[in-house]
């Protein structure tokens, strides 16, 4: 395994250390960074708020989000909703960094191929931050067995992406509460239009995962979370229960 790790003590460091990286490029001028919703990236969101810096040039890109079916469109599910994605970024990004709706973009699901050329457009993703389903290693809505080079588009969700939902957002009671589709952007995009990358684990229900990843050299269809290990610039940051540090060597 090649990717280099950063274990920090707890969540809270773990999160001052990457939104530190994102306050040092909007210092140097703008920043693109990809985010995953969901408990990952959340106390980076809070370390950010937390600075008190202004994010005029910080542009947000998520990875997902639900959709439904309606006739022959796909519709992206309301924001208001607990469990929207675009809701995660504009109540933990958007609104307590004063940051307004253009500074956010998302895949549309009627237009999935279009989302490669928006990123291309702006110059890439500079940071792209991304999280591992706890059971079942999926990386923003890529199930197990996506392969490497899948672009963005609408998925039908595994039952296995919507167990591990139903830990992300707790109001979620069971799988059949999940939306059963999402828009996503793909394992190919996720490597192709990022200039860095950093897989966020904390937490002991994340220590599996990280077992996982970090025993994989490249991507494994089986785990789509490795695909952090193409990623340019990519490293791993851990907190010590996701990490288990005692038991292991050669983490720094
Ligand atoms: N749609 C989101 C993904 O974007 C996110 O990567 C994942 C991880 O969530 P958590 O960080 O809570 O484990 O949850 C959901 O599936």
């Amino acid at each position: 395994m090649t990717t280099p790790i950063t274990v920090v003590p707890d969540a809270a460091r773990l999160g001052e250390a990457v939104a530190q990286r994102i306050l040092d490029r909007v210092t140097a001028g703008s920043a693109i960074i990809g985010f995953p919703a969901g408990r990952s990236a959340t106390p980076v969101a809070a370390a950010l708020k937390q600075s008190g810096a202004r994010l005029d040039g910080l542009q947000i890109v998520m990875m997902d989000e639900y959709v439904t079916r309606h006739g022959s469109r796909w519709e992206l599910l309301d924001p208001n909703t607990p469990h929207s994605c675009i809701g995660w970024a504009r109540r933990n990004l958007l609104a307590p960094l004063g940051l307004g709706p253009t500074s956010l973009l998302t895949p549309d699901p009627n237009q999935p191929e279009g989302f490669k050329q928006q990123i291309l457009d702006r110059g890439g993703i500079d940071l792209f931050l991304l999280a591992s389903g706890q059971g079942d290693g999926h990386v923003a809505l890529n199930g197990p067995g996506t392969p490497r080079h899948a672009p963005t588009r609408v998925v039908e969700l595994p039952e296995s992406t919507r167990r591990d939902n139903m830990s992300t957002f707790p109001h979620l009671q069971s799988p059949a509460d999940v939306p059963a589709h999402g828009v996503t952007i793909g394992t190919a995009e996720l490597v192709e239009l990022s200039h860095s990358a950093a897989m966020l684990l904390w937490g002991q229900n994340k220590a599996y995962a990280f077992d996982r990843i970090t025993r994989a050299d490249s991507y494994d269809p089986l785990w789509p979370a490795t695909i952090v290990h193409d990623c340019r610039n990519a490293l791993i940051y851990a907190d010590e229960e996701a990490a288990q540090k005692s038991e292991r060597e050669g983490v720094s």
